[in-house]
């Protein structure tokens, strides 16, 4: 009998397969209810009010699989899952349109003061001169991550007759063109746009992407919405512009703090709010509670899951002998993906000498997810980089070629995108570890991991010179470094690494020094 607890509120249609099942006892509380029986779990479901922190999951000892009944994993620590071997899944799709349905309500709300007016005429007044509005006909939108949700708003925008321009550094321009959307960078969508919207995922580098700065940006009289998550736009630069007149409106379904009892942008006027509503809707909570729980129960009976988020489904025996190569390509792809400024259409994989023995469709896997991390978020993982690659409009493909690069095995990644390409060869000696042998044709020698520096550079005296010394003004001190060039005198490189990050100042001046073409940070 397995024992799974539900610990936020779910529909009880969506839960049905579960409720059904012989071998499945199911208790609907919260955790804070069931502190004492916390071991005695095998599956915990949850929305986004529970917090499956690292303490949480040592009282679960017995916890094999959380499932997630929505898209945003924020609220589950999935490191401490996966190394308590916790599986983690969740139902991506199943409330796309609910959220993409609610930011429009949202938005019509905000820009005709529908909220304002409500509230005005149930108190007995008869105002309309105070709620003119603003139409949306002929308006430019800025979506901030064109995923699920995104894209499902761009549609419904174009139907209104708006414009609309995507930011999301991982949008090919052949997908943009076919979804009728324009590509641009960020300043570009800050300064052009009448509405923005965001919806990325809660990341480190999303975390605040419109703030204090950026929004001084965007034109006076903006509209901003965040139905995504709490601190994509940052409420201090919120309240400042607000409290300067920059803002017209916000639409807030997501808040940093939840309930946002004590915050401030409850006291804005302009300020329109909902208490994270994106999801709750009938279908959707169908949606995401049955997808979760008929996974949940797969899983439970031995079956592979299909939409988990940290762990591969291989044996332990195949894995061990995959586990270097694994991590060799993982930081590989991550490199590649921190080098290349532009979104990538092709990426293709070269495997040589002993490696072709083992699984490499699984190492394949792991280059990708290291390649769609900086750019996607931690849910990208070997079971879903595949599908979420072709979602994007990335091709890969692996091939073996005979075994002449010298090495015992070998791994060659090309990526191209429409301006550039960029390739890198690693290999793996046991004992002795993963290395990067090969840039862009130069060779090299590199342990993949750290605060790491890549710069291209004229074969110059001086230059290498120049930049320990700038370098040692800055206080940082130079842990591994190598260089390569072609041929006396033309083009060369280094790749140097740090105990700590790499802080802009410094970048600044090392870019200045002459004879140095480009400098790329690289943090694995
Ligand atoms: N308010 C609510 O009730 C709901 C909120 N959500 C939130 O909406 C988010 C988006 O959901 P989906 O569209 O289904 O996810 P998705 O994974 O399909 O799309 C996210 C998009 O953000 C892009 N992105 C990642 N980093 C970025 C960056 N730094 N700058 C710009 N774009 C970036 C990705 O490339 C991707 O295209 C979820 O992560 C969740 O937090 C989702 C459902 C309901
Ligand atoms: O699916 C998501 O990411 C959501 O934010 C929905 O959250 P909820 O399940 O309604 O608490």
């Amino acid at each position: 009998m397995f024992r799974i607890l539900v610990s936020d509120k779910m529909s009880g249609d969506g839960l049905k397969p579960l409720l059904d099942a012989e071998n499945v006892e199911i208790v609907q509380q919260n955790v804070a209810d069931v502190e004492e029986q916390l071991h005695t779990f095998d599956a915990l479901l949850v929305r986004s009010a529970t917090k499956v922190t690292e303490e949480l999951l040592s009282k679960m000892s017995q916890l094999k699989i959380v499932g997630r009944a929505g898209v945003g994993v924020d609220n589950i620590d999935i490191e401490a899952a996966t190394k308590h071997g916790v599986v983690v899944i969740n139902a991506p799709n199943g409330n796309t349109i609910s959220t993409a349905e609610h930011t429009f309500a949202m938005m019509a709300s905000l820009v005709r003061h529908i909220p304002q007016a409500n509230i005005s005429v149930k108190s007995r007044e008869w105002n309309r001169s105070a709620f003119v509005g603003t139409e949306l006909y002929g308006k430019s939108l800025g979506i901030v991550g064109f995923g699920r949700i995104g894209t499902e708003i761009a549609n419904r925008a174009r139907a209104f007759g708006m414009d609309v321009l995507v930011f999301d550094p991982f949008l090919t321009k052949e997908r943009a063109i076919k979804m009728g959307v324009t590509v641009c960078t960020l300043d570009e969508l800050l300064q052009t746009a009448d509405i923005i919207t965001v919806h990325t995922p809660l990341t480190k580098e999303t975390k605040g992407i419109l703030n204090k700065e950026t929004i001084a940006k965007t034109k006076k009289g903006i509209y901003l919405l965040n139905c995504a998550r709490g601190g994509i736009i940052d409420e201090e630069g919120l309240i400042y512009h607000l409290e300067n007149g920059h803002i017209a409106g916000v639409a807030l379904d997501v808040f940093e703090v939840e309930p946002p009892q004590s915050s401030k942008l409850l006291d804005f006027e302009q300020v329109i709010t909902t208490p994270h509503l994106g999801a709750s809707t009938k279908e959707a909570q169908l949606n995401v509670a049955a997808q979760v729980s008929e996974e949940v129960l797969l899983f439970l009976d031995g079956n592979p899951v299909t939409s988990s988020i940290n762990l591969p489904t291989l044996s332990k025996e195949v894995y061990e002998k995959i586990q270097p190569f694994h991590l060799l390509a993982k930081q590989m792809g991550n490199i590649v993906s921190q080098c290349m400024k532009e979104p990538v259409h092709d990426i293709s994989i070269d495997f040589e000498g002993s490696v072709t023995d083992l699984e490499t469709s699984y190492i394949t896997k792991s280059l990708i997810t290291g390649f769609l991390r900086p750019r996607v978020d931690s849910t990208v993982n070997e079971v879903n980089a595949g599908i979420i690659a072709q979602e994007r409009g990335i091709s890969f493909g692996e091939k073996y070629i005979p075994n002449n690069s010298g090495y015992e095995n070998c791994i060659t990644v090309k990526v191209s995108g429409d301006h550039s390409a960029f390739e890198i060869k690693g290999t793996y000696v046991p004992h002795y570890g993963q290395r990067i042998v090969a840039l862009n044709g130069f060779d090299i020698d590199f342990y993949p991991v750290g605060h790491l520096l890549y710069i291209q550079h004229t074969d110059k005296p001086g230059v290498i010179g120049r930049v320990g010394q700038i370098l040692g003004e800055h206080g940082l001190n130079i842990a591994t470094m190598q260089v390569g060039r072609k041929n006396k005198g033309g083009e060369a490189i280094m790749m140097l690494s740090f105990d700590k990050q790499l802080e802009q100042a410094s970048l600044n001046e090392l870019k200045n020094i002459q004879d140095i073409v480009s400098i790329h940070t690289i943090e694995l």
